[in-house]
């Protein structure tokens, strides 16, 4: 429990009550506290650490929840969440039923605008400004706080772009810490380090583009902060503020190690320390099988080339970015320059692989239906973190990529069921294939202890019998097949029910599938993605057609937004999970 000053703060109406000088302590107060919860409920520590005295200024010197704030990806607003009323939850940060991680417009008034994904703030604090000014409320004041590595994402440009030629009443702040989950990259990223040395060549380009630019000042000095926010608050029409922060500031190893310490895990709050990981030899993460992977091929095959949105550590390209720097591009925030540019190297005749999480390719639709699949280029996309992510929640589960790519024309869609699997499949797609291909794996940890084996092809659209049974069979498609397998082991009835790994949702195994539809009683399909347009949407599809129709269950994600919790948790809530699983399987088999 807080103690202190913080412990009377409900809301920003008894901040604005503390004098300016009693701010510091409160800035103390705010960090450990975030400090002591991070610690053992895990979660973004770096990027709140970073703004806990640009959160004070804010609610000190606006009128929020009436002026706007818009927090860009949402990662860094413990603090305002703490100052904002959620104080006392805040220890429910991420869990199932608690407080989700980032700003949510259902959880506080003060949420004015849902984020997660990155780089969405200046358009939208633009519309609420642009609104105000029609619906005449001309003292509202509207601000966007938005980081280093986000502004540089096209649509941030986009914002920027318009709100110059505006009169709309907006402060956009930018955070500059110098870094995102990674060391910002750009040229954008050397701009503003000249501009820090007051060494930039060029105008301001925040000028140029019509803003009112101030800045650069020291994002930690909080009566510099909020004297300059006061001025600000006179000024109409667009506004620029250029704070520099330090990310995880306060914690001596957040400050030197803002990698890691972008989200810790769980460690000591006093000393900072990481706690010890299980000593227990684990099967090792997806990501990590891709990465390794595909320095080893990228070694014997020179026209691969790796590519990665910003997400080097997450993804794990950052092997291929050590071993093979030359052939591996961190591109920044800018997923649908990543799939565009991966198009071009494929219309060169190179091999690239392009890494990026299941929910963040969403940004970049209509690259691989314009730029990649119509033109048939063969990108390879890697699709991490699909399917339930965990306690990031609704913004970053990966549970739509089978639906929203299963419709495009020649792209081919793989789902390993280990990493053995993955690795083959990444093999297979550097060996000439003539199409684009998507293989979307899980966040977390694989199956497979021996996991380094040889590289071996996996035919493109066959899927692979995994058990025979007489009655029912159930169709998996990725990882989630090994929970379908368990489960089947443990069953004495097992001799009744097939299990097939279906490896390819587009091309369908229709050898395969025809033999099962003419074969079984009742078939299961299941995956963790949503059932609309998804993969047990695809075998009904195929049953249609053939004309064999048989009983067909769904088991995946239904037509709502899951929030946050353990992955594990997620899956029994959505009932892709095997005890749901077997009670079905139960009803089919009058047992129990
Ligand atoms: C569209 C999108 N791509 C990638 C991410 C993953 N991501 C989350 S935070 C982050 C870095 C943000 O850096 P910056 O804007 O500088 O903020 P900081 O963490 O430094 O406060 C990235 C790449 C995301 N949230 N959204
Ligand atoms: C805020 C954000 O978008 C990222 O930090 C995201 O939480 C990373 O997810 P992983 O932990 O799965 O890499
Ligand atoms: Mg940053």
């Amino acid at each position: 429990m807080p103690t202190g000053l913080l412990q009377h703060i409900h809301s920003p109406l008894e901040l604005r009550q503390l004098k300016l000088a009693e701010l510091h302590q409160l800035a103390q107060e705010l960090r450990e506290f975030i400090i002591d919860i991070v610690a053992t409920k895990e979660g973004h520590l770096g990027a709140s650490l970073g703004v806990v005295e640009l959160t004070i200024a804010l609610h000190y010197v606006f009128d929020t929840p009436n002026d706007k704030l818009i927090w860009d990806v949402g990662h860094q607003a413990y603090g305002h969440k703490i100052l904002t009323g959620r104080k006392d939850i805040f220890h429910t940060n991420r869990q199932k039923g608690g407080i989700s991680g980032f700003p949510n417009r259902s959880e506080s008034p003060y949420d004015d605008f849902g984020t997660g994904h990155s780089s969405t703030s200046i358009s939208a604090i633009l519309g609420m400004a642009l609104a105000s000014a029609l619906k005449g409320e001309k003292e509202r004041q509207h601000i966007a706080v938005i980081g280093d590595a986000s502004i540089a994402s096209g649509m941030a440009f986009e914002g920027l772009n318009h709100a110059g030629v505006t009169t709309a009443n907006v402060l956009i702040i930018l955070n500059d810490n110098a870094i995102g989950i990674d060391p910002s990259v750009g040229a954008l990223k050397k701009y503003l380090t000249n501009v820090k040395k007051g060494t930039a060549r060029q105008e301001n380009i925040f000028e140029a583009l019509n803003f009112n630019y101030s800045g650069p000042i020291d994002g930690h000095d909080l009566p510099g902060l909020i004297q300059e926010l006061e001025r600000l608050k006179t000024i109409q029409g667009p506004k620029f503020l250029h704070i520099i922060t330090t990310k995880g500031k306060g914690l001596k190893k957040a400050e030197e190690n803002q990698v890691v310490y972008h989200a810790p895990g769980k460690f000591d709050k006093l000393t900072g320390d990481l706690l010890p990981k299980s000593s227990r030899v684990e099967p090792p993460k997806y990501q990590d099988v891709f990465g390794l992977s595909l320095v080893e091929l990228a070694k014997e095959n020179r026209r691969i080339v790796g590519i990665t949105p910003a997400m080097p550590t997450g993804s794990s390209l950052k092997f291929m970015m050590e071993q093979i720097p030359e052939r591996a591009f961190d591109v920044g925030i800018a997923e649908q320059h990543a799939v565009t540019m991966a198009a071009g190297m494929a219309a060169e005749g190179l091999v690239p692989f392009c890494n990026i999480y299941s929910t963040f390719l969403q940004r970049a639709y209509d690259q691989i239906i314009h730029d990649v699949a119509l033109q048939n280029l063969a990108v390879v996309f890697c699709l991490d973190r699909a399917g339930l992510v965990g306690q990031d929640g609704a913004t970053h589960h990966g549970l739509y990529d089978i639906a929203y790519l299963r419709c495009i024309p020649n792209l081919v869609i793989f789902a390993p069921m280990n990493e053995v699997e993955l690795r083959n499949i990444m093999y297979t797609a550097q060996l000439g294939l003539q199409h684009p291909i998507a293989i979307r794996y899980p966040r977390g940890r694989g199956v497979t202890i021996d996991w380094k084996q040889k590289f071996k092809a996996i035919p493109i659209g066959i899927a692979q019998e995994l058990k025979k049974g007489t009655e029912i069979a159930v169709l998996s498609i990725g990882h989630i097949g090994n929970m379908v397998t368990q489960l089947l082991e443990a069953r004495k009835d097992a001799s009744k029910i097939g299990h097939y790994n279906m490896r390819f949702i587009k091309p369908l195994d229709a050898k395969m599938l025809t033999s099962i539809l003419e074969t079984y009683t009742h078939i299961i399909t299941i995956e963790d993605g949503c059932k609309a347009g998804g993969f047990g949407s695809a075998v009904l599809e195929f049953s249609n057609e053939i004309g064999i129709r048989k009983p067909i269950k769904i088991f995946g994600i239904e037509d709502l937004f899951i929030e946050h919790g353990t992955v594990e948790e997620l899956q029994s809530l959505t009932e892709i999970d095997m005890l749901s699983l077997n009670n079905y399987i139960n009803s089919i088999l009058n047992t129990d």
